[in-house]
Parts: C-alpha cells; structure tokens; sequence
C-alpha cells in the first residue's frame, strides 16, 4: 500500500477560481476590488520567489497588489512608516511584510504595527489571542491551508484523532496546533526539546512537520494509515527543493501525503488570497 497524495497545486486552482468569482461579484456590487500590499525588504533569494509567487496569484485572481521592495539598510523607523502609510490607504485590504527582515529590524515592532484589520497573515498577536480563544480573526495561511488540506480528504472534525505537530514557532507550529485543538483533535506539540520524537508520531493519526530539516520524519516513525502533512522547505543535495519528511519511504506506510513542491506550498498562497478577499467584504460592509 502507498500513500494517496494530498494535492495541494490541484486545490489550489480550485479554491483560487473560487476566490476570483469572489472578487468579480464583489467589485460588481460594491466598485471595490480586493488589494494586498506586500513589503519585502533586502535581497533573500527565496523570499523573492515567493513574493513575486504572491503578487502572480493576486493577478490571476483579479485583486490589486502592490509590491514594494526595499533595500535592506532600510530603517525600522522607515519601514513602520510605510506600514501606517498602507494602514491608512483605503484601496489595500491585506498587508504581508515577508519574513525574515534584516536583522537591525525588529519584526515584532513591524507586525504589532499592522492593522489588524489588515494582517491578513494572521501573524498580529491580536489574529493570534482571537484563534487561541475562538474568535473572529485572520488565521495564519500555512496551518490554515493545511486545515483545507484535511478537509479536502474529509477530516474537517477530527473528534477521536490524535494529531503530532512538529515545530512550535509562532507562524506554523503553534497556530497549527491550535486550529487542530478546535478542530476537536487530541494535539500533541514536539519540538527540539522532545525526548522521544518517533514515540510520538508513532501514535499519530496526523502528523504535520514544520521544522526546517530534511528527514525528520521518517518511515518506521508513522503509523500505517495516518495523514502526513509536510510544511518544510528545504534544499536537497542536488539543490531540489524537499520538505521535512522522507518522501519515499514514508509514502510507503502513510495514509495520505502531502507532496513538496506541490502541497502546503501553493496552499498558502491560496489562504492568503482567501484571507484577502475576506478583508475586502469585510471593509465593503462596513
Ligand atoms: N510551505 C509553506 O508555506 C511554509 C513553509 N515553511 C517552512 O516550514 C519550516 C518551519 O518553519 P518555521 O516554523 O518558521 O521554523 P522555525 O525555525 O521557526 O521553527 C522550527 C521548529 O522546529 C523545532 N525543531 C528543530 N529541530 C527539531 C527536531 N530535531 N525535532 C523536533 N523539532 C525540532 C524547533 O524547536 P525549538 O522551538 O525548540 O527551537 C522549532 O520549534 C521551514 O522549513 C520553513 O521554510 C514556513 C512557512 C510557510
Ligand atoms: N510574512 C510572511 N508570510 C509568509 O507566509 C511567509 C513569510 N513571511 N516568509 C517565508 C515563508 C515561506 N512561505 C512560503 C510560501 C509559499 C511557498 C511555495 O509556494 N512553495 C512552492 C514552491 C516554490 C519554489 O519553487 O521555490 C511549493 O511548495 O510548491 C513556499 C513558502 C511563506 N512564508
Ligand atoms: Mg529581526
């Protein structure tokens, strides 16, 4: 038996055709078309793959964006102007400052300036306190679109299940552990600390790696049947982008698994989007 794969390029198109009859219906009603500001500040190779992966996919699904980049001797005090400047301009409904920010910048100081009503990456410790205390919030795209992922393969309440998170950082591990937790699974958290990692996952009837090292996960750590969901994006010898999870032999046990490229990747995109355009009602409502 191997694993069915999870793909995550292929519900993307789906949910982003979605969100661009969104967008249509919403400038048809009310003249506002979705806008999302993206800020990336110095040269990181990877980040300016994603940002121009970003501003494509508003494109395509009829939004506004705008991208500004910056040189990285940029001043905090410049950047934070700039993100009150698009606080305050009415045709931007969604702010990402793409992480990570050059090291004389602190990100804290730059994502608590955010309107929440505008962090449409769910990272402001407001969008972060209302998912931990179950209200209206944006929700951090990466764990988000990994929930979509579940739902996809009818596992939207996860009543009876026991989920592994790997990795407890503010933008995946944690958020992911939280929307798992209303999602009624039963949530265990690793990390660096963990004495027993495999003793964990092995218990697993989902797990999801966000670590950042290749083969973290591997085989003879999954349970026959369970749902593997891998967020790392790491290079392999040959310079081939790969995730966290041994691919090949864990396909071997796994229930479903989600691919790299081609799973979470595009999929938080696409939540951004979603988030984006929810922004937009929201503000046309208002
Ligand atoms: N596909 C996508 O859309 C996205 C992918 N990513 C990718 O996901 C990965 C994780 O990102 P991010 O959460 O920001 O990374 P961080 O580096 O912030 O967090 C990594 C976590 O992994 C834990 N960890 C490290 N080593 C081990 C180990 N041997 N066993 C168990 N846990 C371990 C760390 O523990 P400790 O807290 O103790 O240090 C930490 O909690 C990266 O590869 C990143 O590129 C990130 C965002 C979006
Ligand atoms: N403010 C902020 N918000 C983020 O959401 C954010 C960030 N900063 N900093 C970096 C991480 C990383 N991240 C990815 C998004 C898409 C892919 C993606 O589309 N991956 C493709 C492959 C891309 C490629 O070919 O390199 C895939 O997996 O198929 C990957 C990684 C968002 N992040
Ligand atoms: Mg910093």
């Amino acid at each position: 038996m191997t694993a069915q794969i999870i793909d995550g390029k292929a519900l993307s198109a789906q949910l982003r055709t979605e969100v661009a009859a969104r967008a249509a219906a919403l400038k048809a009603k009310s003249g506002i078309t979705p806008g999302l500001a993206v800020i990336l500040v110095g040269d990181n190779q990877a980040s300016q793959v994603y940002v121009r992966n970003k501003v494509k996919a508003c494109e395509e699904a009829g939004f506004h964006s705008v991208l500004e980049k910056y040189d990285a001797a940029m001043t905090e005090a410049e950047l934070l102007a700039r993100v009150e400047a698009l606080n305050n301009d009415p045709t931007i409904h969604g702010i990402l400052v793409q992480l990570p920010l050059p090291k004389h910048i602190d990100d804290h100081k730059v994502i608590e300036t955010i309107s929440p009503a505008k962090d449409v990456d769910g990272f402001h410790v407001a969008s972060a306190g209302a998912l931990m205390v179950g209200e209206v919030g944006f929700k951090a795209c990466t764990p988000y679109g990994c929930m979509r992922m579940l739902e996809s393969i009818g596992m939207k309440d996860l009543r009876g299940k026991h989920a592994v998170v790997i990795g407890r950082s503010n933008i995946v591990g944690k958020p992911m552990a939280m929307m798992l937790l209303a999602a009624n699974a039963t949530v265990t958290i690793t990390h660096s600390g963990t004495a027993d990692l495999g003793a964990m996952t092995r218990q697993a009837d989902v797990v999801v790696a966000a670590v950042g090292k290749r083969n973290v996960l591997t085989r003879d750590m999954v349970k026959p049947g369970a749902v593997v969901i891998d967020v790392g994006m790491n290079r392999d010898d040959d310079g081939k982008l790969c995730g966290d999870v041994d691919y090949e032999g864990v396909r071997q046990v796994a229930g479903w698994i989600t691919p790299v490229p081609g799973g979470v990747g595009p999929m938080t995109i696409t939540m951004l989007l979603v988030n984006t355009m929810e922004s937009a009602e929201r503000a046309a409502n208002a």
